[in-house]
């Protein structure tokens, strides 16, 4: 089902949560929402399931406004964080209940909640009271409880990061499998940049209750529109210059570059920054930290010039070594200056 958010405005507490808010997910799609913590991304997750109202604005499903339909009706399901699963339940029972409120029939119920126990992996727990099973068995069944109520529009509030490391990844891979087959509108609210990278396929950035970008992960993570969402994914240092006649001009390096004219900061990243060992290089290595696939190298030149660089682990230069440094121009990023 198609979402779109006309001029969403929440107030809660008489303080602005969410500013004017405009989005539309289209039929089948599966973005994030990104960003800090308290940027909103859970008010705007429950303001389109219908659990805070909105002051302002249109929450429209498949081209209807929807502001008026109760949150059951509506189907826009949400997985919380605590997936809040009913305890005195088995498995099962908790996988039938939506479709017990929909007045399904015990038999149906019964096979349909198989079923869905079967795509998340986890037959032969249907007995299980829900006190025995582990967290990330938890996350299944809160899942499979979703899918069973049939969503138009499936909402998930930071469902992973309970989860280990590896049974996150697991966890991440089985949600886009089943959205994927069911073809379901699907929106993750995360604080995790790998997260809405590696799942989505359009990424909405928050800030302080406004969606500041709204793109692909390739283009948000390339072309950050201001510094907030460019720091947000990788750090680096900033330069101050001008581009003019395809030329980027600063005080401390230029550059030929095919851009549009006008004032820039250029973000340099570790991935934008070669090095080589020379004898005679520019910058000193003056620290090579281990990050497991690979090291991170701080340089400095004798401007004062800091820069980072990511090191394969093949490569053989040390702390006090001496490295020639060259930019990857592709990999640099310009953001404009106002
Ligand atoms: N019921 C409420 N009354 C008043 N303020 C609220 C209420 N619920 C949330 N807030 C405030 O709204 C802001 C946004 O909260 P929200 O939970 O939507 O942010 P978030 O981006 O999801 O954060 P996190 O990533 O930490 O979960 C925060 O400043 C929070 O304190």
């Amino acid at each position: 089902m198609e979402l779109e958010l006309k001029n969403i405005s929440v107030t809660l507490s008489k303080k602005d949560i969410l500013k004017s808010i405009n989005l539309k997910v289209n039929d089948g799609e599966f973005i994030s929402l990104l960003g800090a913590s308290g940027c909103g991304k859970s008010t705007l997750l429950k303001t389109i399931a219908g659990i805070i109202y909105q002051n302002e604005g249109s929450i429209i499903l498949n081209g209807k406004v929807a502001n008026k339909i109760p949150t059951h009706k509506r189907k826009t399901v949400i997985v919380f964080q605590d997936f809040r699963l009913f305890p005195n339940m088995t498995v099962l029972e908790n996988i039938s209940f939506p479709l017990k409120m929909m007045g399904v029939n015990r038999v149906k119920r019964k096979e349909k909640a198989l079923e869905l126990l079967k795509k998340v992996k986890l037959e032969g727990y249907e007995g299980r009271g829900i006190e025995k099973i582990s967290g990330g068995q938890m996350q299944r069944v809160a899942l499979a409880r979703a899918l069973a109520a049939n969503p138009s529009v499936l909402l998930l509030d930071e469902p992973f990061s309970s989860l280990d490391i590896n049974l996150r990844k697991e966890m991440r891979e089985l949600v886009l499998d089943l959205q994927r087959e069911y073809k379901i509108t699907t929106i993750l609210v995360t604080h995790d940049q790998e997260e809405a990278l590696t799942m989505s396929e359009r990424i909405a950035f928050m800030n302080n209750g406004n969606i500041i970008q709204y793109s692909t992960p390739e283009v948000i993570f390339k072309n950050p529109v201001n510094t907030i969402v460019a720091d947000y994914f990788s750090k680096g240092i900033y330069i101050d210059g001008e581009i003019m006649d395809n030329k980027f001009t600063s005080t401390l390096f230029n550059f030929d570059i095919d851009k549009y004219h006008g004032k820039y900061k250029c973000l340099i990243r570790p991935l934008a920054v070669e090095v080589s060992k020379s004898s005679n290089g520019e910058f000193k290595v003056i620290e090579k930290v281990y990050q497991g696939d690979n090291y991170l190298i701080k340089l400095v030149n004798d401007k004062g010039l800091k820069l980072e660089s990511i090191l394969s682990d093949s490569i053989e230069i040390d702390k006090g070594d001496r490295v020639d440094v060259k930019l990857n121009k592709e990999r640099l990023i310009f953001i404009p200056r106002e």
